[in-house]
């Protein structure tokens, strides 16, 4: 069944004069029209069975289509083989990240034991249920395993089941592909134990190929051009995301890190993928900068402290050195945070564990100058107090500089990626995992501008370019609001970018569950205008409660 109700676009803005609060009749910009497709976990109990962990939700698709001021909004189930395998049995059949699915109980012991030995190489759920990919024409809702699957933009429906490996020889890929000027698509992911070697690959998919008997499939001209080999052979790091910049990929092998042999007796010892995640505080997290033109990693050796980091918000060149900035973490409690049984108990009590999430500004040196003494600092940049420090061997320490404290969830406006830039909009969260707020921060004056209702729990803003923009920050941001009173519809929210005012906002008298990620897909590009608001009934959504971002 599929969603799709229309939503009222007609809002009221408060303006302060003084002591009066004035309300205003607003309209969305007329320049916006396009799809806000997004994704996220929205099932997490099926027949009497339920998942431990946020991340194991069933993936539940969304968009908010916005034409000539209405904005139209409809969501769908992933229909992956997970959900439709879950679904026929009626409980949790397939493993997710913090839930091991046990095997059938009806089933006898021979098929037990098969059962037992073909699990000892896990084949991977397809619940793609982060992110969402556009690859040439095409879109893919994503998660971190070797599976994406195709989706339709406009109505939601789920199409073919993807195999990265039959392209690239690939275990496990990010969820946070990057887009060149061009549209491809530049990814990574890591190949464990392929001819004896643990590495990761970064690969390429182009925008655009030559259509051959069955179409065009810009997978078939994946490119692998680079790749790191991982420090350990049967533990690589685990990374949500990395960087780029116009000529270097950043990649951080840091110290939260897979335990493959603990990974291939999980099924058999019933314990869940999470289990075979380990944060080793004794350890360093490793700078890795390729080259995208030569494929191959700098000789130096840059590393910095312990730290967790799920998302890179933007990377550039500047003099001569690389500068990063990414969100840390201290350790990697993060994730357990969100175990189902954390989040509904003393959610408040269990949030104050976790180290809060911090806005880090990294530099390294592109040439490390070889008669540098030892103890000096190579990185001289006048727009950032980052150092990066010589020691012997060519190594580098790299000591960032802390910018700002309490944020998730950043977007850039993207044609800045991999350049100089000066915003990150991001969701504000403090001791607790759920956003309270969207955050403007701007880089060069240190300063921040804030939007927060009471009950609102705001989900990733995105940014949205104006037509024909000249400052960084002219256009929209939009993000999903979803209330925690029940008196009080969840809302798109549109909010000026550059004052951080409210524009607009689209009530949906609908449930709408907080999410993880997504896209906007301006009409020109995927001509949504075929997307005609329909009358059918909504996918049902069995357990209601709204749950946090990560
Ligand atoms: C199923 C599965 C995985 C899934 C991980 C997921 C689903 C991670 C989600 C992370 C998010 C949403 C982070 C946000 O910051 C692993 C561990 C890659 C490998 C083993 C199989
Ligand atoms: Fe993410």
């Amino acid at each position: 069944m599929q969603h799709s109700c229309r939503a009222g676009d007609v809002t009221f803005i408060q303006v302060w004069f003084g002591h009066l609060f004035i309300h205003l009749l607003c309209r969305i910009p007329s320049w916006l029209q396009g799809t806000l497709l997004r994704n996220g976990p929205g099932m997490h109990t099926v027949g009497e069975t339920r998942y431990n962990h946020w991340f194991d939700g069933l993936a539940l698709l969304h968009s908010f289509t916005i034409r000539d001021g209405e904005v139209y909004y409809r969501s769908k189930y992933l229909r992956s083989d997970t959900y439709n395998a879950n679904t026929k049995a009626n409980r949790i059949v397939v493993s997710e990240f913090g839930t091991m699915a046990h095997p059938d109980p009806c089933k006898n012991i021979f098929s037990k034991a098969f059962s037992y030995l073909s699990h000892t190489i896990p084949d991977f759920t397809d619940n793609c249920l982060i992110n969402i990919m556009k690859c040439g024409e095409d879109f893919y809702a994503t998660t971190e395993t070797n599976y994406i699957r195709k989706i339709n933009p406009q109505t939601l429906e789920t199409l073919e089941k993807v195999d990265y490996r039959n392209y690239v020889a690939v275990n496990l890929a990010t969820s946070h592909p990057h887009y060149d000027a061009a549209g491809n698509v530049l990814n990574m992911g890591t190949s464990i134990m392929d001819k004896g070697k643990t590495k990761y690959v970064i690969f390429k998919i182009p925008a655009t190929v030559p259509e051959d008997a069955k179409g065009k499939n810009p997978l078939k001209h994946t490119e692998v051009f680079g790749s790191i080999t991982s420090r350990s052979l049967l533990s690589p790091s685990y990374y949500h995301s990395f960087g780029v910049t116009e000529n270097y990929i950043v990649f951080l092998e840091q110290p939260f890190k897979l335990d493959i042999l603990k990974m291939s007796t999980a099924y058999i010892r019933g314990v869940n993928w999470a289990s075979c995640l380990a944060f080793h505080r004794e350890d360093q997290t490793y700078i890795h900068i390729v080259d995208q033109r030569t494929g191959k990693p700098l000789p130096t050796k840059f590393y910095t402290d312990p730290m967790v980091v799920f998302h890179h918000v933007n990377a550039y060149e500047e003099d001569g050195c690389l500068v990063f900035d990414v969100i840390a973490y201290e350790d990697g409690s993060l994730y357990q945070l969100f175990y189902l049984a954390n989040l509904n108990q003393d959610f408040e009590e269990n949030s104050r564990l976790t180290s809060i999430p911090t806005l880090r500004r990294f530099a390294v040196p592109l040439d490390v100058d070889k008669n540098a003494e030892v103890g000096s600092n190579v990185v001289k940049l006048a727009s950032t107090t980052a150092r990066a420090l010589k020691e012997k061997d060519d190594r580098v320490y790299c000591q960032p500089e802390l910018l700002y404290e309490g944020l998730e969830l950043p977007r850039i406006n993207y044609a800045h990626n991999g350049k100089p830039y000066r915003y990150v909009f991001a969701a504000e969260v403090h001791w607790s995992p759920i956003p309270t707020k969207i955050l403007k921060y701007d880089i060069l004056t240190k300063s921040s501008l804030k939007w927060g209702q009471e009950h609102c729990w705001p989900a990733e803003p995105l940014f949205v370019p104006m037509p024909g923009a000249k400052d960084e920050d002219d256009g929209i941001i939009l993000s999903a609001i979803v209330s925690t009173d029940p008196q009080k519809l969840p809302f798109l929210l549109v909010l000026d970018a550059k004052s951080f005012t409210e524009l607009a906002r689209a009530s949906i008298d609908a449930e709408v569950h907080l999410d993880l990620h997504g896209l906007f897909i301006p009409d020109a590009d995927g001509d949504t205008r075929e997307q005609a608001p329909s009358q059918e009934q909504p996918d049902r959504v069995p357990d209601c409660h709204v749950a946090p971002w990560t």
